[in-house]
């Protein structure tokens, strides 16, 4: 796996380091196995963001640590609660001064977050705000690990669900996700479930594949919006470079390798993918398939000219799918009084501070 855990002056980013790597890494400076163990315990367990935290650390090799390595800790600069159901949503300063944002949303079942896994993002979907300014970089996997151990310190909430899906595409920055992954759900530390993560992806078929010969136990949610290539690529550029038809195949392989049901998303926009031939095409295309569709009512951004459809044409188009035994929920709006689509958060602080840059 080719990822590079140097990080800011050349040190090492100690938290995106398994066990047997924080081993390796603790025994080259001279010291005993037993120091990685409680430095991961710390780090992964505690969560603690300061080396001078890691209380049964001797003195020499806390400073040894903070001149080699790194600990990575992510600064809240913005939360914002929701009056309506407690939703919050966070901005998080990185190390190199970059801004991303992630959810706490609080359902009967546990508390999930929704996770951003690049700053920015490429891949150009004409309704996501996450992207308007292109990607700036991938987020390591100690910076998206971050992301939940600081909500779940500062919300004092514990953590069971974690989504993929806040800014950024999870297949384009694979191999630090994939670390992630591991390291989520890793005994020594938080040791959430496979089963309660879910990647969503735009549909990047070489690498939904890759993703299934590993055999995980996670949820693929595919961002689908649209049920014909024509439709799709006016939507998402990615469609240009993958047909519909191969993410099926990729999805249907994702599935003999796991076992799991695929999720489909579908972002409904007014007058655009919420007609009765389009829930149609969608019936077509998921025939035969264990899967879930997940309705979401696009959230406008002032940037494009989408509007959400209007909820009869909602209700009828979940009728139409739900008459033909398809498994269909409309998601529910979390935190719609300090709403704003994803990645609009990141974006209006993005524009405020540079406003404010330009009047000093
Ligand atoms: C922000 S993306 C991140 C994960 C991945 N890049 C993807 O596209 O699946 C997560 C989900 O949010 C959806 N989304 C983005 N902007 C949206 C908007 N303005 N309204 C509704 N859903 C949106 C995407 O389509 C996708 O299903
Ligand atoms: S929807 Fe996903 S892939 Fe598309 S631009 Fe937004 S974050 Fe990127």
């Amino acid at each position: 796996m080719d990822i590079n855990y140097k990080i800011k002056d050349g040190r090492v980013d100690l938290k995106s380091l398994n066990s047997s790597e924080l081993i390796e890494y603790i025994e080259s400076l001279g010291e005993k196995k037993f120091r990685a163990n409680q430095l991961y315990q710390w780090m992964h367990e505690k969560l603690v963001t300061n080396f001078d935290d890691c209380l049964n650390i001797p003195a020499k090799l806390r400073e040894s640590l903070k001149e080699n390595a790194y600990l990575m800790a992510l600064e809240p600069i913005r939360v914002q609660t929701s009056q309506i159901d407690g939703t919050q949503k966070y901005l998080f300063k990185l190390y190199d001064g970059n801004v991303i944002e992630s959810v706490l949303m609080k359902y009967h079942h546990g508390n999930s977050v929704c996770i951003s896994s690049q700053v920015g993002c490429k891949m150009g979907c004409r309704f996501c705000a996450s992207t308007l300014d292109g990607c700036v970089r991938n987020l390591t996997a100690s910076e998206m690990l971050d992301q939940v151990y600081r909500i779940q310190s500062i919300s004092g909430e514990r953590v069971s669900n974690i989504v993929i899906m806040g800014s950024g595409e999870p297949m384009d920055n694979y191999d630090n996700v994939i670390k992630f992954l591991e390291l989520i759900n890793s005994e020594k530390g938080l040791n959430i479930s496979l089963r309660n993560l879910t990647v969503s992806t735009c549909g990047l078929v070489p690498k939904i594949r890759e993703l299934a010969d590993l055999e995980l136990q996670i949820t693929l949610a595919i961002s689908l919006h649209a049920p014909n290539d024509e439709l799709r690529k006016t939507m998402m550029p990615i469609a240009n470079k993958y047909s519909i038809e191969e993410i099926m195949d990729a999805c249907r392989y994702y599935l003999d390798k796991t076992g799991r049901r695929i999720s489909f998303e579908y972002s409904l926009v007014k007058g655009v993918n919420d007609t009765k031939e389009c829930a149609s095409q969608l019936i077509d295309l998921v025939h035969g398939l264990n899967c879930h569709i997940n309705l979401i009512p696009v959230n406008p951004i002032k940037e494009r000219d989408y509007e959400q459809s209007n909820k009869d044409a909602i209700m009828a188009f979940k009728n139409k799918l739900e008459k033909c035994g398809i498994n269909v929920t409309i998601r529910r709006e979390m935190g719609r009084d300090i709403d704003g689509a994803c990645g609009q958060l990141r974006k209006s602080y993005m524009e405020d501070s540079h406003e404010s840059s330009s009047n000093d």
